[in-house]
């Protein structure tokens, strides 16, 4: 069944309510990689739970509707997904335990033409449920690379943040697990790709690839130690695209250059000397 545009527009993804205990969000900076040193205090500021810090990434877990590309009524070929761009802007600070709620929608539909793929533009706001409030808000590419020559509008595509023409400012590396993909889906992203060998051969990968999301969290990570030291609150927003993908184990670098307003950023896989994350865009207080 092929895509429809007007009935994946539409698509009633269901909204999500999520009791969060202080163990999800210590399980979630662990799975980013936080207390690989577990002599340096200000990580364990994020595990440790009478002094719990949350990652500023983590909205992208929470209350989350989880991998319902999945379901065979949206027409999107899942086997041949991949999340393109990501980006969260962080209205409130977020607690360490309470009650959420998730809604989510598809704000955009791009047809990029036969054998060239499809892109989902989708929203997310993570809201308070006991005062209402929108602590989050979401935004994720889907790039869907089994799903062009949909029949759908050829735009309009957001603009990638552009990248300075200049060496970095200041680089930082972080290495991931072999075995991070499979501690991170367990904060919601269940999709095989990242977990079932034989998944990710028909996906056209040698084995299974880290989550996008995974790498985010990694990318935040890196920012909010060279820019804020980790003073949760002064991140504002991030923005960035996932250019190629990371294999768990790899050292993350990121590379930030420092602009008015904020930061501009990408990441690239030291050990293959790829760039996996670009056009990155940072604000900060
Ligand atoms: C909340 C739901 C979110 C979705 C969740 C999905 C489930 C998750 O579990 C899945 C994952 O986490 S997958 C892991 C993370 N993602 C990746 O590893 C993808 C890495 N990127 C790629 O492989 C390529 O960039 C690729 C394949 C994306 C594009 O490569 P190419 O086809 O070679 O593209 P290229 O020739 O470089 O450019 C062609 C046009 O495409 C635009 N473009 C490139 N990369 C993009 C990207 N990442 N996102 C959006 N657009 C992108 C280019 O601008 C170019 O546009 P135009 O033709 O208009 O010039």
């Amino acid at each position: 069944m092929p895509i429809n545009y007007d009935h994946l527009m539409n698509y009633p993804i269901p909204e999500v309510r999520q009791v969060l205990r202080w163990q999800d969000v210590a399980l979630y900076n662990f799975s980013i990689g936080l207390g690989q040193d577990p002599m340096d205090e200000k990580q364990l500021d994020f595990l440790y739970e009478p002094r719990l810090k949350v990652m500023p990434s983590m909205p992208v877990v929470l209350a989350s509707p989880g991998f319902w590309s999945r379901n065979p009524d949206t027409g999107i070929v899942w086997q041949q997904i991949l999340h393109g761009e990501q980006g969260l802007i962080l209205h409130k600070p977020l607690p360490t335990e309470g009650e959420l709620i998730g809604r989510s929608r598809i704000t955009g539909l791009v047809d990029r033409g036969e054998g060239k793929g499809a892109l989902m533009y989708s929203e997310r706001e993570i809201i308070d449920a006991k005062t209402g409030e929108t602590l989050a808000t979401s935004t994720s590419t889907s790039f869907m690379r089994g799903n062009g020559g949909f029949g759908g509008p050829s735009g309009p595509v957001k603009q990638p943040h552009p990248e300075p023409q200049r060496a970095p400012d200041i680089t930082l590396d972080l290495t991931t697990r072999p075995e991070q993909a499979l501690v991170y889906r367990l904060n919601a992203d269940l999709n095989p790709l990242h977990i079932d060998p034989e998944v990710a051969r028909q996906a056209g990968f040698p084995r299974p690839i880290l989550h996008g999301l995974c790498s985010f969290g990694v990318v935040c990570h890196a920012l909010m130690r060279a820019l804020c030291d980790y003073d949760t609150t002064r991140f504002g927003r991030m923005d960035l695209r996932f250019s190629s993908p990371v294999f768990p184990g790899e050292t993350i670098r990121t590379e930030i250059w420092k602009e008015e307003g904020g930061a501009a950023f990408r990441a690239r896989v030291v050990e293959r000397d790829k760039v996996v994350v670009s056009n990155g865009l940072f604000r900060y207080a």
